[in-house]
């Protein structure tokens, strides 16, 4: 089985703990406790293939240095980079992570290791909060444009709701479809959490 190590990064309070949740549970929990980081693993199929997808979701450490992202780039080998497209500074913030992930200094990152030569790390942008729409402070293709220039994958979402129903509502909410995960659960696949292995707040995760 191969394993897979997705780090979930983002401003405070743009939802990523609400979207690894939904991910991970199809349902949409409106609080959670802020204090921990924590690593959730699943099995799952993905093209036929048998993952063990491990998550890593953040606490927000507002005095952390919040660009050096060693650890992160020593563990992961994705990003899902979460930006509230009701806030711009988060979107600032998006893209921040987004240059320090690609930036060429970057060569330590744990792919560039495996295989001794300059392949990227896979980072998907993800414009949360589809739903507040009509108080929308970032364009859909600002980060389209984002990601495009940058090598990454990009989709507005709402962990809150179905963005399908949105998309008829929002003028501009045309990238929920393009934003569905195509994971399948494997049968009998479990679903659990525990404090990473590294971070600087190795905690009792979240349940
Ligand atoms: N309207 C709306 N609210 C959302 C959505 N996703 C998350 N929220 C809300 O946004 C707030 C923050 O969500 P979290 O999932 O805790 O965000 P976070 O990025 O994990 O937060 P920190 O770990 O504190 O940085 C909560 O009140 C959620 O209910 C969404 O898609 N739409």
């Amino acid at each position: 089985m191969n394993d897979v190590k997705l780090a979930v990064l983002g401003g405070e309070g743009t939802g990523k703990s609400a979207l690894t949740v939904r991910f991970l549970t199809k349902r949409f929990i409106g609080e959670y406790a802020s204090n921990f980081e924590s690593v959730y693993s699943k099995h799952l199929y993905l093209e036929g293939k048998q993952l063990n997808l491990e998550i890593y979701d953040p606490c927000s450490q507002p005095k952390k240095a919040k660009f050096s992202l060693t650890s992160e780039l020593h563990w992961a080998d994705g990003f899902v980079i979460v930006y509230d497209i009701s806030d711009r500074s988060s979107f600032a913030f998006a893209k921040a992570l987004v240059y320090r992930i690609r930036e060429p200094q970057t060569s330590h990152c744990k792919s560039c290791v495996l295989h001794f030569r300059a392949v990227e790390s896979a980072v998907l942008l993800v414009g949360n909060k589809q739903d507040l729409c009509h108080v929308r402070e970032v364009g859909w293709e600002e980060g389209q444009k984002l990601a495009l220039d940058n090598r990454c994958q990009f989709c507005e979402l709402s962990a809150a709701e179905q963005c399908l129903e949105r998309e008829t509502e929002c003028e501009q909410g045309k990238s929920g479809e393009r934003g569905r995960q195509n994971l399948k659960q494997a049968p009998g696949s479990e679903l659990s959490a525990q404090s990473p292995t590294w971070g600087s707040n190795s905690q009792t995760a979240r349940s």
